[in-house]
């Protein structure tokens, strides 16, 4: 499946805030978003999800415009994982994860031994079978970031759509969300993702998509496209590129050159 968003622009009334951006990415591909606070990258996810309309250019899945889909059949297309947040009602996992199969039915089906069939294979999937009957309310962060992904998993649809994924989330989890979502990738999915975080693109990306100013300003492989001089472009901060020697080979790591007091 290939996703393609061909000369996008959008305004907020009269503030521009996306600028003729282009690119494209298929199925088994890690995709990170980067760019500052306010560079566009939600605005960017909402007009391809269809929850903004009134923006000029395309965006295409398989080459068919999805300005003429209806909600159900982008459900089928896209899943869309938000940042793990705090319920109001404190349903337990396997209800959360089950809410996700309510694209694949029609209006009067209620969901029986298949969709808890297909909710226990994507927990089991995740590594998560044990939290099934768990409040989700009661989970840590990590634990529910994973539960939403299932929940987009169950969806069934091949492209996934991640709001900074591993926002809030302690180191370990970071790496640990970060492991999972490349595996994803791996096996077929397209993840399309936001992170603040440059060396999780380093890491997992198979694509990075920079934007700034409204534009993308550089996308790639990302050893082609994060250098310290972009990290400086993107966030106004001098670093050096190191690659460390570690028990599984070299990892690449940017330190920041900060001049201490
Ligand atoms: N509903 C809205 N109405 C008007 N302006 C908006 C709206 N939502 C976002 N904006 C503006 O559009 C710009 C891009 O916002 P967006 O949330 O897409 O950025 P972002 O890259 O996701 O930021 P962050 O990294 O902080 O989450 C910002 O200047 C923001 O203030």
């Amino acid at each position: 499946m290939k996703l393609t968003v061909n000369d996008l622009s959008f305004s907020y009334k009269t503030h521009r805030t996306l600028d003729r951006v282009n690119f494209s990415a298929d199925t088994n591909q890690c995709v990170c978003l980067l760019g500052e606070n306010g560079a566009g990258k939600t605005t960017l996810f909402r007009c391809i999800l269809g929850l903004l309309g009134g923006y000029k250019g395309e965006i295409l899945i398989d080459g068919a415009d999805c300005r003429h889909k209806s909600v159900k059949e982008m459900a089928r297309l896209i899943s869309y994982i938000p940042q793990a947040n705090l319920p109001t009602f404190n349903y337990t996992v396997f209800q959360t994860v089950l809410m996700g199969t309510n694209p694949l039915m029609d209006n009067f089906h209620t969901p029986g031994d298949k969709e808890r069939e297909i909710v226990f294979e994507k927990l089991d999937l995740l590594g998560i079978t044990h939290l099934a009957e768990r409040g989700y309310a009661n989970l840590s962060g990590g634990e529910r970031q994973l539960v939403l992904i299932a929940r987009a998993l169950v969806q069934d649809s091949d492209i996934l759509i991640m709001d900074e994924p591993t926002a809030n989330l302690d180191y370990g989890n970071q790496y640990r969300i970060m492991e999972k979502v490349k595996k994803l990738a791996d096996q077929g999915y397209l993840v399309l993702l936001s992170t603040h975080n440059p060396e999780h693109a380093l890491l997992f990306a198979d694509q990075v998509v920079v934007l700034k100013d409204n534009h993308i300003i550089k996308s790639g492989p990302p050893k082609d496209a994060l250098d310290p001089e972009m990290i400086q472009n993107i966030y106004g901060v001098k670093v050096e590129l190191k690659n460390i020697s570690t028990e599984n080979g070299m990892v690449p790591v940017f330190v920041p050159c900060l001049e201490w007091e």
